[in-house]
């Protein structure tokens, strides 16, 4: 199994491209389902969960063609796919295929709303909590579709089509949105989804089904309005950047010090996130070509932070700012409001010396003068890189071990933090 070795104490200099985001090109992806034209999209990152969509994609029977480079690319330019979804041959989506990834199980929407039906394994993903989809049922039932559960899979019908309806969630979930919104685009007449999501791959899902045909209005506040269609057809999207890679680094430069350019970011992705950073003693300039973080002599300074759906802090980021809390001065708290579990990099960042204390949703981190490196191991993507953006301050050795989850989410990471002058490199086998 690969491991990823970094000596730490260098400062970060030089500049960072962000890739395509994860969670839009999943479900981008994914609404390819809905059409039997082309759906062409650009910026697409080269991750292990979208080669994971690829295989169960083209078991559903669809043909997915990856772009080479093109003159004038540069070496981190995301793909283009060409995914073609003319004859969907097997409406399963089977456990070997979507045990591994949370949005896989996505698929279950866009197979109802075409197909009429679909048989799909109920999912796996990050550690992070109990992860039910009873919010995603409850919104198919809404739309007319008839759900059982035997065997560890959902069993979808909806024999006459899909009819639009009322969607009210009791808690904002980015799941059930995507679901709902994608069924909606083909449902009978007109559908209304409250208390939605307004993440900003939401918006870019939306944007994309627009482009695709669907009358989507509101993606991005908390009322979406689907008017239902009889068809959609091939679009050309380009996947919106990646703020939670984004985030992650600009956590990375802020706790090395130094000066990088996040090329191609979008700040108000993640305006909380930089907000944070800059009560942490980041200095945070968006400029052209994306954003450029510094942090050049002042330590770090402890801030308190509550995790929550866009526009608040994503938890996405949560465990990258509790790596950054641990050399603060002072203590900090950091409260995970979206999932009950996340909290794993806890015992692994105290292999650094870290000193926190978990108290339910709150962990408070006494900010330490001095990490020192060590052999750790984590249990979820986010708190994997956590560990990386400790180990890059440590002192000495740390070998963060178990990278394929990493490699679901960050892609070319020893890559573009070696470029920057990080001393980390992946060890194979
Ligand atoms: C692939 C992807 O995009 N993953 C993201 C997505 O996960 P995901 O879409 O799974 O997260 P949700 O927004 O759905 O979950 C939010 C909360 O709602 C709960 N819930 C959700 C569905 C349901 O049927 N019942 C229920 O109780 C969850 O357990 C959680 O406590 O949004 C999360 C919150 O921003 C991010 O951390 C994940 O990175
Ligand atoms: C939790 C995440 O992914 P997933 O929802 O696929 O588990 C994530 O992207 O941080």
């Amino acid at each position: 199994m690969d491991r990823i070795r970094i000596v730490g104490g260098n400062k970060l200099n030089g500049t960072i491209p962000i890739s395509g985001a994860k969670n839009a090109a999943l479900p981008l992806m994914i609404a390819a389902l809905l059409t039997d034209e082309t759906l062409i999209l650009d910026n697409v990152p080269r991750l292990a969960d979208v080669a994971q969509v690829q295989r169960i994609l083209g078991n559903h029977g669809l043909d997915i063609m990856s772009a080479g480079k093109r003159p004038g690319d540069h070496e981190y330019q995301g793909q283009t796919l060409h995914i073609s979804a003319k004859n969907i041959i097997d409406t399963t989506a089977p456990y070997e295929l979507v045990s591994t990834m949370r949005a896989s199980f996505w698929v279950i929407a866009p197979l109802l709303a075409r197909m009429h039906e679909a048989k799909v394994s109920l999912p796996g993903g990050c550690a992070i909590g109990t992860r039910p989809v009873d919010l995603l049922i409850m919104a198919l039932e809404k739309l007319g579709a008839e759900l059982t559960i035997d065997g560890g899979y959902v069993i979808a019908k909806a024999p006459g089509g899909l009819t639009g309806a009322e969607i009210d969630f009791p808690k904002v979930t980015v799941s059930g949105t995507h679901v709902a919104l994608m069924a909606a685009t083909l449902a009978k007449g007109t559908t209304v989804i409250t208390n939605a999501a307004c993440e900003p791959e939401i918006v870019d899902v939306a944007d994309c089904l627009n482009k695709m045909g669907a009358d989507i209005t509101g993606a991005g506040t908390p009322t979406i309005t689907i008017k239902g269609v009889a068809r959609l057809h091939g679009a050309r999207h380009t996947v919106l950047p990646d703020r939670i890679e984004t985030g992650t680094y600009a956590m990375a430069v802020a706790m090395t010090g130094g000066d990088v350019q996040l090329s191609g970011a979008r700040p108000e992705l993640l305006q909380a996130a930089l907000d944070v950073l800059v009560e942490a003693g980041a200095t945070v300039t968006p400029n052209n070509e994306g954003i450029r973080i510094t942090r050049n002599g002042a330590g770090i300074k402890a801030v308190d932070v509550a995790t929550a759906p866009f526009p608040g802090f994503p938890t996405d980021l949560q465990a990258q700012l509790m790596a950054l809390m641990t050399t603060a001065k002072g203590a900090s708290h950091i409260t995970e409001t979206i999932f009950e579990n996340r909290f794993m990099h806890v015992q692994e960042l105290a292999r650094f010396g870290a000193r926190i204390h978990l108290d339910g949703e709150t962990a408070t981190i006494d900010g330490i003068g001095k990490l020192r490196g060590a052999p750790v191991m984590a249990t979820d993507l986010r708190a994997s890189v956590s560990l990386v953006i400790a180990g890059l301050v440590a002192e000495g050795e740390t070998m963060v071990n178990r990278i394929y989850h990493l490699d679901r989410g960050f892609e070319r990471l020893e890559e573009k933090l070696s470029a920057c002058g990080a001393q980390i490199e992946r060890i194979s086998g």
